[in-house]
């Protein structure tokens, strides 16, 4: 058994590394965005700059798609977004259960975005019998017992846990015992799951303590140069200062590319 972390190496077999197929979500984003304005190319800044990516990097992340766009022209944004939707397996309906249809379970339950992005939910699975059968966002929900069986028929690699964590573990194993190789985990704590069993972990609380140690730095960067003499804060010939009001007008946080959703 290995701990709650994705399973795959820094390169994926087809040579794309881990890190490009972790931004290829915020291109499709931005993509998506401009398709639904009808917007026929773009150029590598633009798109960089809507998808919040530095656009030497999208470049190389575009270059293991084997698309470099037209000199003078740009990217076609239609054959963009149905290339990254390929790589990222979005052409295929990928059937999804929720397990836990508590606060946290409705709503993910009630997100449109599954959908539009392929992702359908085969059903909401919860432990507490007062539940079953009554209907959230559409579906009814289906008691825990069926859980082996709602897999199978419906051939689902892709589960979410919402339960609270000291129920999470017993969830993944019945989960993965059943045939789900890829886990969605929302509760706070760490999964142990087989080999080829890849495990994304989502937590709000740790992304704001994240911003909270950006703020604490930020507050302490300013009372720093509010005390230094002016010279001690010129740059070097051709070097820009980097304020915190620079880096929020440039649309980058210390992270400007770095999705919320963490890896496991
Ligand atoms: N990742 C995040 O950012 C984030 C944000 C909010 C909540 N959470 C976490 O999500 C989880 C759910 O939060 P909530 O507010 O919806 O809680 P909740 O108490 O409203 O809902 C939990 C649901 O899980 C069900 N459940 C309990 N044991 C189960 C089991 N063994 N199998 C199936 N269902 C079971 C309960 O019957 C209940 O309906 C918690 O672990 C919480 O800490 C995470």
């Amino acid at each position: 058994m290995a701990t709650g972390r994705t399973h795959r190496p820094a390169t994926r077999s087809r040579g794309i590394p881990e890190a490009t197929v972790a931004r290829l979500p915020l291109y499709l984003r931005a993509l998506t965005a401009l398709s639904e304005r009808s917007v026929p190319t773009v150029s590598s800044e633009e798109l960089a700059t809507a998808a919040g990516v530095n656009s030497a990097k999208l470049r190389k992340d575009f270059s293991y798609l084997g698309s470099y766009g037209t000199r003078g022209v740009g990217y076609d944004v239609e054959y963009l977004v149905y290339q990254i939707s390929r790589e990222l397996g979005l052409t295929q309906d990928w059937p999804v259960v929720i397990v836990g249809i508590g606060n946290l379970g409705a709503a993910l339950a009630n997100y449109g975005g599954f959908a539009s992005r392929g992702f359908r939910v085969a059903a909401l699975i919860d432990a507490d019998p007062a539940m079953a059968g009554k209907p959230v966002a559409g579906l009814p929900v289906r008691h825990t017992d069926e859980l082996e069986s709602i897999i199978t028929d419906n051939d689902v690699s892709i589960g979410v846990i919402a339960t609270p964590a000291g129920a999470a573990q017993q969830v993944c194993d019945r989960l993965v015992a059943a045939g789900v190789t890829s886990i969605l985990n929302f509760a706070p704590t760490v999964l142990s799951v087989p080999e080829g069993v890849d495990v994304r972990k989502v937590d709000l609380s740790i992304e704001l303590q994240i911003l909270a140690f950006h703020e604490q730095r930020k507050a302490g960067e300013e009372t720093t140069s509010a005390q230094e003499p002016a010279a001690a804060v010129q740059p070097r010939s051709g070097a820009a200062v980097r304020t915190p009001a620079a880096g929020r007008a440039a649309g980058k946080g210390p992270d400007g590319d770095v999705p919320a959703v963490m890896p496991a």
